[in-house]
């Protein structure tokens, strides 16, 4: 941008998420200049993919939809971008120990279905362990936890503590675990990194119950950022980080690498631990810099595997596994049935990360392929593509699937996550009351922050 040309903004977004986009574009229609900064060299976030073959798309980030997702189902549909039911017909294979059974039905974070081949008491003990949970989880309010004694008891405690004191067998104990790294409940995380109260709370708002991963979208979710700048025209800018946001009682300036951009306000759309590495003049208040100080991001890669065909439905298989073999915990079935291709996708979350990560790339990939050629056969283990997105690496994000609480966070430093601070309003997934950690819940914190700033922008 030359030096002649500088105008005053009247909203700068930080960062080119979902959530910063759904801001710019709410306050572009209403009729204000605004302009996107983004560090990366590309837009989009978490919201990100490729594609690999005619109508097959992967996405390196969020891939699913689910039908209370109200604003991302809004979303899609004013965009007219088209939907599929995730694929799902065949049966599951279940690994446990180093045994392999198939069968007709899904756990994931609650069960539907058949027992998988396990013990009926083993069974029946993460069953009964689930009710409690279930019941603890809804005895919580939607809103954000707050202060109250009940709150800051079970934010006092770690997951783990909690699955030890309420499982009785390995299985019961495992399938914990299993669910909050594979499922998140807004990480992942291992059991004894998170605040008890923050996985209850990730239950409560973001449920599996309600199915979140029940549909794909045809041509990538990653197709969707760029749809969104389209109708920004170039008020974007990428390659530009910022470093620095300074306020006053008339505006804000902000500083990149390169640049320096002034506005009447401004948006930090990006998860709180990474908007926490701005400089902020005056400083933030003391316990907005404790609570990013204490806002990990989930430690999770994520990897797509393509073949010429889905090959498992011949054996009957839905292309879905869980289990506790050495890397892979999950994987499900991502082909667009209008490609003919077979599409894998795959995580390595948690502690399996950190052994994993320390190994060659070629180390790496037959690893997850011997490990899914165990649930699938050895079909799996000759692909056509092999991806891998490895989120904790990337400096602009920092971790996947989204952030979590450690113990004490919710209860002493909460009330800060979506606080504006003067001039400064906030956004971003992981600031969501309702689909936090989900492509739902940054459209939320979008619209909302770009809403905050059209009144005041109104009033002033
Ligand atoms: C592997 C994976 C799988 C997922 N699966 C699903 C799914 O199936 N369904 C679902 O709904 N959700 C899923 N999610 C979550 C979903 O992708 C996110 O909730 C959503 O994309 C977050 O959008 P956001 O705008 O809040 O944040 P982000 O997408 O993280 O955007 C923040 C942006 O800020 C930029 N930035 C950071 N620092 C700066 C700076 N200093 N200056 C300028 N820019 C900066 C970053 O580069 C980034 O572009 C998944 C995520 C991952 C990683
Ligand atoms: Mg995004």
């Amino acid at each position: 941008m030359l030096e002649t040309e500088i105008t005053n903004y009247d909203c700068i977004v930080v960062g080119s998420g979902l959530s910063g986009l759904i801001a710019a574009r709410n306050l572009q229609r209403a009729g204000h200049q605004i302009l996107v900064l983004e560090a990366q060299d590309r837009i989009g976030g978490r919201m990100y993919g490729q594609q690999i073959a005619p109508n097959q798309y992967i996405d390196f980030g969020g891939q699913w939809v689910g039908p209370t997702q109200d604003r991302f189902l809004a979303l899609l549909d004013e965009y007219k971008i088209p939907r599929f039911p995730s694929p799902l017909e065949g049966k599951t294979v279940f690994l446990y120990n180093g045994h392999r059974s198939e069968f007709n039905g899904f756990f994931q974070g609650f069960a539907e279905g058949e027992r998988p081949e396990i013990s009926q008491e083993e069974w029946d003990d993460a069953i009964q362990a689930w009710h409690r949970f279930e019941e603890l989880s809804q005895s919580l309010p939607l809103e954000h936890p707050g202060r109250e004694p009940e709150h800051k008891r079970l934010d006092a405690q770690t997951f783990a503590q909690w699955i030890g004191e309420n499982t009785k067998t390995d299985f019961g104990h495992w399938y914990f675990s299993y669910m909050v790294r594979a499922v998140g409940f807004l990480g992942p995380a291992e059991p004894g990194e998170v605040s008890l109260l923050h996985v209850l709370w990730g239950n409560r708002c973001a449920s599996q119950s309600e199915h979140p991963e029940a549909e794909l979208i045809h041509g990538g979710a990653g197709q969707i950022p760029g749809v969104i700048a389209a109708e920004l025209g170039n008020q974007i800018q990428i390659n530009e980080p910022v470093v620095k946001i300074s306020q006053d009682q008339v505006g804000v300036e902000v500083t990149t690498g390169q640049n320096s951009y002034k506005a009447q306000f401004v948006i930090v759309a990006m998860p709180p631990y990474l908007s926490g590495r701005i400089n902020y003049d005056p400083p933030l208040p003391a316990t907005r810099q404790q609570l990013t100080q204490r806002f990990p991001m989930g430690t999770l890669a994520k990897i797509l595997i393509s073949y010429e065909s889905p090959f498992w439905r011949e054996k009957g298989l839905a292309g879905v596994g869980m289990g506790n073999s050495q890397w892979i915990e999950l994987f499900a079935d991502s082909s667009d049935p209008r490609s003919g291709k077979g599409v894998i996708a795959t995580f390595v979350m948690g502690d399996h990360y950190h052994h994993w990560q320390v190994l060659t790339e070629p180390e790496r990939r037959s690893a997850i392929l011997s490990d899914l050629a165990a649930y699938l056969g050895d079909q799996a283990l000759l692909p056509t593509t092999f991806d891998v997105l490895d989120w904790p690496a990337n400096p602009w994000v920092g971790g996947g699937y989204a952030a979590f609480l450690p113990p004490g966070v919710w209860t002493n430093f909460g009330d800060a996550i979506a606080t504006p601070v003067g001039r400064i309003h906030w956004a971003g997934t992981e600031i969501a009351e309702r689909w936090p950690g989900f492509f739902d819940g940054a459209v939320r914190t979008g619209e909302a922050a770009a809403a905050a700033v059209i009144g005041r922008l109104s009033g002033e």
